[in-house]
């Protein structure tokens, strides 16, 4: 049945022709015999012998009547009309009533329209809502901006492309902000030219002002830097530069650098950095990292145990150290002080603040800031108050009186974090206590959306490397290897594995091969490649040894854990292997940054098990990384040549471990 509500003029004409109609009907019931009806009907029954009797051939019953008749369902039909009709009709009576009391107007509008014009008009109803519905989800790059550190939102972009010459002795420093002393050293080492992340950082930790480069600037303290640029981009030289240039302003040997890093190797690396750069500056250059005893350690550190002095002692200008030994020395050597410190540098700053052992950070924060409440040194002790940092007067037994009522001295330590794949942790961020930090990103494209690129851990790889990957069967997985080794000339190589054990069985395969297949091609022994293992099994004079080896080119091919994926510079790198896949992109990117360094080319090969490609691929993909890497296939036509030998050097591997 269609409801619809006529147009008013309709409506009010077929008013008037029911009006007509009810009159005409009222007229023949007033001439009716009253003896016609044998019993007095209810007024139902009335009103159903009307409808029924009333159907005269040149009489038109109004619309809505029509309506009640043709309404009827059709199964109806058969059933008598006498039991149907009057309730069909009550009902619809019924429901004229309702619109009736409801709205007048509509009273006669109910009607079958055969051929609707208008559409139809809905019927007054109850006010509908809007159902409940979850707003879209936020897209990952504006989760990945929420909460982030105010700092690095404002981050400075730097182009990693930039260099500044450095002129030749006795000109203008040519915009370096270096002394000549510095510039001619760098010239000696074959520096010619200053990298992007030394050109930007060299202003702001070296500024023109004198008085800024002061050893204490307990008033106008340094702000804390934080810097994002990618492996091999030169930050070692960006902090070593400024910390030579201010500290051999010194006149009292006091410990006025401290860097922390995560490995020994790498404490060894910087410190032959400082000494390079450092020479014929007079700075002495320590080191802490457990290889020698403790006492041995101390008795470098400091120059004075027996007596408590206020201001500490040292025998260091600079120390570089990992961080479980500094807090050795901390709590355990006396005088052993970080008042006087001007830099605190952390490099590989993500992989450090990940590190809590003990505490080291809050421990070290804690050292560097000047101690408050009442001093902690008894009247009468015999001390050297001039040692005393200025921030630090509170030690001294004797009352502090400040120049003026609003005087406050802060300690003078600017913190420096560098990483290549920086943290954007709020957490790890609030836990270093930054003093109104300025942010670093150095990267290729300076329109890249640099913070967000942070703050999705998408990172900036060196230009000149170039990545493949190689799917194989887990199987020939060593064979595809040797393949790369022999027949595409991958060597001084870094060759990365998940774990020591890894790392052993692999050297021995590759010893068995090599002599295989030497020994098949005429035995001589300078066609030798000659892998080795680097790993922590290894005593630290023994990893030294083949590190060396490695460096003078003696060894070819260095299979090694992550122990070294960070930060190790070795200049005539030119493959790095992933053969065991990266377990996360971070160490995906240190590894293979340890090839195209400071602007040299360099290749990198991932060894993609069947089974890990698709964990790979989107660890790729998160990264927005997939694209830049090439995708390789080795055959079996491809490895045939070198199955024989494998096959020998397998045999050999099982009987030598079951042995
Ligand atoms: N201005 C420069 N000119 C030439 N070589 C440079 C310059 N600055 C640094 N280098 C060289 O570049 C190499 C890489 O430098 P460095 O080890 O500091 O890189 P990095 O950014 O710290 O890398 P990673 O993140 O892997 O630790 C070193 O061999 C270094 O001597």
């Amino acid at each position: 049945m269609v409801l619809a509500a006529a147009s008013p003029e309709k409506n009010k004409e077929k008013t008037k022709a029911k009006q007509r109609y009810l009159k005409r009907k009222k007229q023949r019931r007033k001439n009716k015999p009253k003896a016609a009806a044998g019993s007095a009907p209810s007024s139902e029954d009335e009103d159903d012998a009307a409808s029924v009797s009333e159907a005269e051939p040149d009489e038109e019953p109004p619309m809505d009547d029509v309506l009640i008749e043709a309404d009827a369902p059709e199964v109806e039909e058969d059933k008598p009309r006498k039991e149907k009709r009057p309730k069909k009709r009550r009902k619809v009576v019924d429901e004229e009533k309702d619109v009736e009391m409801a709205e007048p107007e509509v009273q006669d509008v109910i009607m079958v329209d055969p051929e609707p014009t208008a559409p139809p008009a809905p019927l007054p109803s109850l006010p509908s809502f809007p159902l409940p519905a979850l707003p879209d989800a936020p897209s990952k790059s504006v989760l990945a901006l929420q909460g982030l550190d105010q700092a690095l939102v404002g981050a400075e972009i730097v182009d990693a492309t930039g260099l500044l010459p450095i002129p030749p002795d006795g000109e203008e420093d040519g915009g370096t902000g270096l002394s000549e002393k510095t510039r001619k050293r760098l010239l000696d080492l074959g520096i010619v030219e200053l990298f992007a992340v030394q050109t930007t950082l060299l202003p702001f930790l070296l500024p023109r002002n004198p008085l800024q480069r002061a050893l204490y600037l307990p008033f106008d303290p340094p702000r804390d830097v934080c810097v994002s640029a990618p492996t091999g981009s030169g930050k070692t030289l960006a902090y070593v530069l400024p910390i030579v240039e201010i500290v051999s302003t010194r006149i009292v040997t006091r410990l006025r650098a401290l860097v922390v890093l995560p490995t020994r190797d790498l404490v060894t690396q910087v410190r032959e950095t400082f000494e390079a750069v450092g020479k014929g500056r007079g700075l002495k250059i320590g080191t802490a990292t457990g290889q020698h005893s403790f006492s041995h350690e101390q008795s470098q550190l400091v120059a004075d145990k027996s007596t408590r002095l206020a201001g500490g002692s040292s025998r260091v200008d600079i120390l570089i150290c990992t961080p479980g030994r500094l807090i050795d020395h901390l709590n355990g050597t006396p005088n052993f002080s970080l008042q006087h410190l001007r830099f605190l540098v952390i490099d590989e700053a993500d992989r450090l603040l990940a590190q809590s052992f003990q505490d080291w950070l809050a421990q070290v924060l804690t050292a560097t800031r000047p101690p408050s409440g009442e001093p902690s040194i008894p009247c009468g002790f015999p001390q050297h108050h001039d040692a005393v940092a200025p921030a630090f007067r509170t030690l001294l037994p004797y009352a502090d009186i400040p120049s003026f009522v609003a005087e406050r001295r802060e300690s003078s330590c600017q913190k420096l974090l560098f990483s290549a794949t920086l943290t954007r942790d709020p957490g790890k961020l609030a836990a270093l206590e930054l003093r109104d930090p300025k942010y670093f990103i150095v990267q290729e494209k300076t329109d890249a959306p640099g913070v967000l690129d942070v703050a999705m851990d998408r990172f900036t790889m060196p230009a000149t490397l170039t990545e493949h990957m190689l799917v194989c069967e887990s199987s020939v997985k060593p064979l595809v290897f040797f393949h790369l080794v022999y027949e595409c000339g991958v060597t001084n190589a870094l060759v990365f594995t998940k774990s020591a054990e890894s790392t052993a069985r692999l050297v021995r395969l590759f010893d068995f091969f090599d002599t295989a297949r030497r020994m098949a091609l005429g035995g001589d022994p300078s066609a030798a490649i000659i892998a080795r293992a680097y790993s922590s099994d290894l005593s630290p004079s023994e990893r030294k040894s083949i590190l060396d080896k490695f460096k003078a080119k003696e060894i070819q091919i260095l299979i090694c854990s992550d122990l070294i994926s960070r930060g190790i510079d070795i200049s005539h790198v030119s493959h790095v292997v992933s053969y065991d896949v990266p377990v996360d992109m971070r160490k995906y990117v240190h590894r293979v940054g340890r090839t195209a360094r400071a602007g040299r080319a360099g290749d990198a090969w991932t060894l993609v098990e069947e089974q890990e490609a698709r964990y790979f691929k989107t660890m790729l993909k998160q990264a927005d990384h997939f694209a830049k890497i090439k995708r390789m296939n080795v055959g079996e036509k491809e490895l045939a040549p070198l199955t024989v030998y494998y096959e020998g050097a397998l045999g050999q591997l099982k009987e030598s471990y079951s042995r």
